[in-house]
């Protein structure tokens, strides 16, 4: 389903890396539809390949991955236009298919049309130039880039890594311009740093990890990007913090009506921030809809296991509680042909051994699941026997049984003593 609000259409799209062991589907014939000015968020399980989707919207995968397959749409009507003499099938109206543009055109499009920032900022600054000076480098190389011809783009970024060079040669305090220096400390004002002149000339390990963590947004922000990307953006940091960045996220998004693709897997963060989400399980998603879609009439039984282990953003359970079973391997020879959360579903069905379509699902006209029971109810009669995938951990149907369901029988012997389970415990 498409609207015309969309900024960013992602179809069919696959990521995989090509290792020893084998190929690994990290990212699976993926469709993701982001909206202009939205906060989409992507949940889900470690592994589950949401690093791997936002790296290659970004186009950051490295070897040994690639992405073998898909389109991913931006709507950008002056790139477009730029591009579409050169290189006519990668445009469609206002849309440009990111991955039939070459490699210049895509890099000059890191940090102008898209921006990331990471759970670890120490990664994003050099840790031998002040703060000012690396977002004054950040804001003359969005300047130069815009004031290019898309075409030209490709030398811009020689120059900035020429320029990059050189100042790490000359560790003194060298911003490019006074006005980008300038512009160093509105950034730093804009994401709430006090005394941003005094702490523009400091370097990074004098900031706090809060602190750093509003610079490295700053930092993306410099080129004024179309589509941030956000991903695990507070994990690292404390609860208070977390909850003061994230308010930050919401405010600058109000203010600059820029787009958020937040990447995360706590459901807490995702309540307060997002418009809609995108639920990942094993390299697909698997669950989409609009928060009350996905909070209040949820279909997957894995989307109901996340929100079983949801943890409180005021820190009352700092832990996680892990759906029981282990997220399942994505060697490409270890996949089966069935829905790849059965072998974990308290309520895996015969009909689950076909992998499952995205069906719509009741809620709003976004919802879809990618599951049986968006079709079907539960059919015990039907349910695949317990030790069926050789397993120990599939829980028993019960166990994540929502308020909707209050009457289900439990079944006489329990995989897991109950203490173990996280139904049941939601909110
Ligand atoms: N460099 C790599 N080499 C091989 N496989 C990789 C590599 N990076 C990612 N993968 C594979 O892709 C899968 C998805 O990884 P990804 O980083 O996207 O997960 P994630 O959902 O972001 O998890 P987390 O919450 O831990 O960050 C991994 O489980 C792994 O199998
Ligand atoms: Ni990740």
């Amino acid at each position: 389903m498409t609207t015309p609000d969309d900024i960013l259409r992602v179809r069919d799209l696959s990521t995989r890396f090509f290792t020893q062991e084998g190929r690994i589907n990290a990212v699976s014939e993926l469709d993701v539809r982001i909206e202009r000015g939205e906060v989409f968020g992507i949940v889900g399980e470690s592994g589950s390949g949401k690093s791997v989707t936002a790296r290659s919207i970004m186009d950051l995968v490295e070897s040994p991955g690639r992405i073998t397959d898909g389109e991913i749409w931006f709507d950008d009507a002056e790139l477009a236009d730029a591009v579409a003499d050169d290189h006519p099938d990668a445009v469609d109206g206002t849309f440009v298919n990111l991955l039939e543009l070459p490699e210049r055109v895509r890099d000059s499009l890191r940090g102008t049309s898209f921006s990331m920032i990471f759970q670890d900022p120490e990664s994003s600054f050099n840790p031998t130039l002040t703060v000012g000076e690396q977002l004054a480098e950040a804001v003359e190389v969005q300047r130069r880039a815009s004031a290019t011809p898309r075409s030209t783009r490709a030398r811009t970024r020689e120059y900035s890594l020429a320029s990059y060079a050189l100042s790490t040669v000359l560790p003194s305090r060298t911003y490019v311009t006074p006005e980008s220096r300038e512009r160093a400390i509105e950034l730093l004002e804009l994401v709430g740093i006090p005394d941003p002149v005094e702490r523009a000339d400091e370097y990074p390990h004098e900031y706090s990890g809060g602190m750093l963590q509003r610079a490295m947004i700053a930092q993306a922000l410099a080129g004024e990007p179309d589509v941030l990307i956000a991903d695990e953006p507070t994990t690292a940091l404390d609860v208070t913090i977390q909850a003061q960045i994230l308010d930050l996220l919401d405010d600058l998004q109000a203010e600059t009506g820029m787009t958020i693709l937040l990447i995360t897997h706590n459901l807490g963060v995702i309540a307060r921030m997002c418009d809609r989400i995108g639920v990942m399980y094993a390299g697909e998603i698997v669950e989409r809809g609009t928060l009350a879609d996905v909070f209040d009439d949820h279909v997957h039984p894995y989307t109901e296991g996340l929100l079983g282990s949801i943890p409180d953003l005021e820190g009352a359970r700092s832990r996680l509680e892990p759906i029981p079973g282990n997220v399942p391997s994505l060697l490409a020879d270890e996949q089966d042909d069935r829905c790849r959360f059965a072998d974990r579903c308290p309520k895996a069905m015969e009909d689950c051994l076909e992998h499952p379509p995205e069906y719509p699902a009741a809620g709003s006209d976004h919802h879809e699941a990618r599951c049986v029971l968006a079709e079907t109810a539960y059919d015990e009669t039907r349910a695949l026997p317990e030790g069926y995938f050789g397993e120990t951990e599939r829980p028993a149907a019960d166990k994540h049984a929502g308020p909707e369901e209050p009457d289900e029988e439990p079944p006489e012997e329990r995989s897991h003593p109950p203490t173990e389970t996280t139904g049941g415990e939601h909110q």
